[in-house]
């Protein structure tokens, strides 16, 4: 039985490095690894088990494994797997990224203390809920926390392709330069009309950074926001997300990826964007039809696209997004600042103990 959720077709490859860790966790990309060998920390017999990722070498990474030693002994993946049968037994929560493969089950039933499964962020299309929860292991995430510095990553990605900021990096240290491009002439952002796709914490938030742009804000949604909400970031319902498409310059998808929003952004989709829209993307890749997007940034159908997500992560490197001039791309780094990392870290914790306590999880995820 596949543990990946509602996400089949997820390719997380055991032994493809960037696939394997938890990229935002512990490092900067691309990751060095270190093993985080028993021998790197005291064991308290006191202290439950927690089976964790490779460790890399940067220097803040020893200070969010230290918030994670403060309440467990750690095993990193490598060390684990190699005498499973011996540590297997006493590990009692895993704590992973979503890009971590340690809720396969080979690896599920090799644990039979384990208690939880604590993801780092907020989405959890990589993990088969209902097989997790029907081995009596609760499931937790960490919302609320990832909410800014998705947001702001959001903006960044916006205003980058917007402006046309990478192409004028390159243009401004090449030596070669004498003269600024007209490809560089961006539009213009203050005043443009943005339409937020999925409009919990983080759209939210994306809609409160807009304000100060004096953007237009249009969403769509499961269900509509109060009017106090809608009101105090000036953002309107669009019930229909044809009349959301049809008039924002600026498209951003926030929704988590589920059964329903799989392929929603699609030909049909692009073609009611107008030619001068961005589509921004900071969910999960398969929100999208990235061939559809492929034809539609190479017809002009719609002006451009801001990545930072796709299906898969990495892309081949031959893959037609990697070398279109119109899309902009960064490596799913959307909770990648220090503040949230330790946020993230502190709230996987945070569920982890109270599971292993049996106590209430704070974020536990139930299923519907
Ligand atoms: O789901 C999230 O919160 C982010 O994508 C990090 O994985």
């Amino acid at each position: 039985m596949s543990m990946l959720g509602n996400n089949p077709d997820r390719s997380v490859k055991f032994g493809n490095r960037w696939e394997l860790v938890p990229v935002p966790f512990f490092s900067v990309y691309p990751l060095l690894y270190e093993s985080c060998a028993l021998s790197n920390q005291t064991m308290a017999e006191d202290k439950p088990w927690a089976l964790i990722s490779e460790v890399g070498e940067q220097g803040f990474i020893e200070e969010v494994t230290d918030i994670i030693k403060q309440h467990f002994n750690i095993i990193c993946l490598r060390d684990f797997l190699q005498n499973p049968q011996q540590h297997g037994p006493k590990i009692q929560a895993i704590l992973m990224w979503n890009t971590f493969p340690a809720a396969e089950p080979s690896l599920l039933s090799s644990l039979p203390s384990l208690k939880v499964v604590a993801n780092g962020g907020v989405g959890i299309d990589h993990l088969d809920v209902p097989y997790i929860t029907s081995l009596g292991v609760k499931v937790a995430n960490t919302p609320g926390v990832v909410s800014v510095a998705t947001a702001d990553m959001a903006m960044g990605l916006l205003l980058a392709s917007a402006r046309k900021i990478v192409e004028g990096h390159q243009i401004a240290v090449d030596p070669k330069t004498t003269s600024i491009p007209q490809s560089l002439v961006g539009v213009e952002v203050t005043g443009s009309t943005l339409g937020i796709i999925g409009m919990g914490h983080i759209g939210y938030k994306i809609a409160q950074r807009s304000k100060g742009f004096d953007m237009k804000i249009l969403y769509h949604n499961r269900h509509r926001r109060s009017v106090e909400d809608e009101q105090s970031v000036g953002a309107s319902y669009c019930e229909n997300m044809d009349d959301l498409l049809r008039e924002a310059d600026f498209v951003v998808l926030v929704v988590n990826l589920s059964p329903e929003t799989k392929g929603l952004i699609s030909h049909r989709e692009l073609s009611l964007m107008k030619p001068t829209a961005t589509l921004v993307n900071v969910s999960r890749g398969l929100v999208v039809d990235q061939d559809a997007l492929v034809k539609a940034l190479q017809s002009g159908e719609i002006r451009a696209a801001a990545l930072d997500v796709t299906h898969p992560e990495p892309l081949p490197r031959d893959h037609p997004l990697l070398s279109l001039p119109n899309v902009l791309i960064t490596p799913h780094v959307g909770t990648y600042t220090y503040a949230t990392i330790k946020r993230t870290v502190q709230c996987m914790v945070d569920n982890a103990v109270a599971a292993v306590n049996g106590l209430p999880v704070p974020n536990e995820v139930k299923l519907k």
